[in-house]
């Protein structure tokens, strides 16, 4: 392997299907324990464990094969998407594992390059790296399982959302579609940068003004994408969001790529499990494959209860923490109406 440049195939694009992992989860026992709050069943972003009536520990794992060719920026990404489960919760880092798969003949100063950038973000996000595990594996992989504190009354679910909440979303649509299409010379290296900018940047300063306003629910887009990780957050069967398209926010050139048929595997992976459950008030091809496009490190998709969400919108603004409002959401006139209509 070439000492500087990894090998590209993966982020959350590699993730396993929303389909296959329903499947998956559907067969595996289920635990019973009162102290395990959050558990794989409602498929929340990290687990949740009852220490004390006041204290909760969180814990989440994340990895992946890389999506661009520098280690050290592959480590600072890998990092910054592991972390934000914790995030999405309203919880707050405490420490980190790193997982390492690396080829036995690689090089270990590209390793330690990954290792480096993966320590920078967690230091960022006030944790610290306190071991991990390694093993020997054709293609490079890496990522954390990271553990967090979290109060067990103030803890943030992805799936329960109320009459009139509002959409608020903390990353820029399309990373997927742009470091796919970087790879095929496609896109300029701003909209590159721009995407690496976004996958670098820790959804901490968000979490942390999110968790002063009640919030119904709250998730990180990621490998299902916008449209995946938002049917998690309507489960419950009787809410149906509303996005305004021409609010969505989408990086410069992802929509031309999306045009031109620049699309990934993992997009039409989330396309096929959620085409029942969406319904797109217009023809438009390219803003669809936005919508499905994973997510590396994507933003926070927030549902915000209406009557907070001016403030803490006004709130995000003023600590400059990006952000769209996308829509809203609403009780389903029937029961057979789709859960994500796309205005
Ligand atoms: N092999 C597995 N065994 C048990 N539970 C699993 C397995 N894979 C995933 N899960 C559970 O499925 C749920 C959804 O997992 P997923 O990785 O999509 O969530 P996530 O961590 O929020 O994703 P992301 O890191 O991309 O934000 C979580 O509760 C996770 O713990
Ligand atoms: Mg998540």
């Amino acid at each position: 392997m070439d000492e500087e440049q990894l090998f590209v195939c993966g982020g959350c694009n590699a993730k396993m299907g929303p389909g296959d992992l329903k499947n998956l989860l559907n067969d595996l026992p289920q635990n019973h324990d009162p102290r395990l709050l959050v558990g794989f069943d409602s498929t929340d972003d990290a687990a949740v464990y009852q220490l004390n009536e006041h204290l909760a520990t969180i814990q989440t794992i994340d990895f992946f094969p890389s999506m661009v060719t520098d280690p050290y920026l592959f480590g600072q990404i890998a990092a910054t998407n592991a972390l934000s489960d914790i995030f999405a919760m309203g919880g707050d880092v405490l420490l980190a594992l790193n997982i390492v798969c690396f080829p036995e003949k690689g090089s270990l100063t590209t390793l330690k390059k990954i290792l480096a950038g993966g320590q920078e973000k967690v230091t960022e996000a006030g944790g610290v790296i306190a071991g991990g595990h390694s093993i020997h594996d054709h293609l490079p992989k890496y990522g954390l399982s990271v553990t967090g504190s979290i109060d067990p009354h103030q803890i943030i679910c992805n799936n329960k959302v109320n009459d009139g909440d509002v959409l608020i979303l903390t990353k820029k649509l399309g990373v997927g579609i742009i470091t796919a299409s970087y790879q095929a010379e496609a896109v300029s290296p701003e909209a590159f940068n721009t995407a690496v900018a976004s996958m670098t940047m820790l959804n901490r300063d968000a979490s942390m003004v999110m968790r002063k306003y009640s919030i119904s629910a709250c998730t990180d887009v990621t490998g299902f994408g916008l449209a995946g990780h938002l049917a998690e957050m309507l489960t419950g069967g009787q809410h149906q969001a509303v996005i305004e398209a021409e609010d969505l926010p989408i990086i410069p050139e992802a929509y031309a790529c999306a045009e031109d048929l620049l699309v990934t595997a993992g997009g039409q992976r989330n396309r096929k499990f959620l085409k029942e459950r969406i319904h797109f008030n217009f023809v438009d091809h390219a803003l669809e494959e936005i919508v499905f496009d994973p997510q590396t490190s994507g933003g926070l998709l927030i549902s915000v209860k209406a009557e907070d969400a001016e403030a803490m919108m006004a709130e995000m603004t003023q600590k400059k923490v990006p952000f769209s409002k996308i829509g809203r959401i609403q009780k389903k006139p029937v029961p057979t109406a789709a859960d994500i209509i796309v205005d």
